[in-house]
């Protein structure tokens, strides 16, 4: 579905064009469900500059909270039933249209320090997942190893094996 999507949408043998990006809905959804399940960093710390109450609890200046992100992206109250599920389909209104969910997805963090770079990253993955995906196939290799491990980001700690085709090669 995704393919022919960006096949429909992006001439071959050149970059996506901005407007063309635009319009590569299923691949955003995708994307925005990758960083809810797969969220590159896991947590991020705040410490309050003046003591506050938060859910009731006294915290005094100074603190270093936590805020699971990754945590957060898998709650069932907020996502579902279905929240450890991959299921881009929950991105289909879009997030910056939903006012849940683009609080509740905060791979990019939220707020005043919300990522400085976010519309940067999208952008160059949807380039990159388009270019792919005009001219090969790709699928997990059965040496792959579902073990996703925090090291400062999150990564696939045994690596990502794919086997990749040629789509050319494959139609002739
Ligand atoms: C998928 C890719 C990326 C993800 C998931 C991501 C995520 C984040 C998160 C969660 C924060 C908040 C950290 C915190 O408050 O402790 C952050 C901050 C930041 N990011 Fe990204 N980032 C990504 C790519 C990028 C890129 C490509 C750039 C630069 C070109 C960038 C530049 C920054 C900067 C400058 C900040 C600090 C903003 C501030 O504190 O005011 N990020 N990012």
């Amino acid at each position: 579905m995704v393919r022919e999507e960006v096949a429909r949408e992006c001439p071959a043998h050149r970059p996506p064009t901005v407007d063309a990006l635009g319009k590569l809905k299923l691949l955003n959804m995708l994307l925005l469900e990758t960083l809810r399940l797969y969220c590159p960093i896991t947590f991020i710390q705040r410490k309050t500059s003046s003591g506050t109450i938060l859910a009731n609890i006294e915290v005094p200046k100074g603190t270093i909270m936590s805020i699971p992100l990754l945590m957060l992206h898998r709650d069932k109250e907020v996502w579902g039933p279905d929240a450890d599920e991959f299921n881009p389909m929950r991105f289909q209104s879009g997030v910056s249209r939903d006012t849940k969910l683009s609080r509740a997805l905060l791979a990019f963090s939220y707020g005043p320090r919300v990522c400085a770079g976010q519309n940067f990253a999208m952008v160059e993955v949807q380039i990159v997942i388009a270019t792919i995906l005009r001219s090969f196939s790709f699928s997990l290799s059965p040496s792959y190893v579902h073990k996703p491990s925090n090291f400062v980001t999150l990564l696939p700690r045994y690596g990502l094996p794919l086997i990749v085709r040629n789509l050319q090669q494959l139609t002739g």
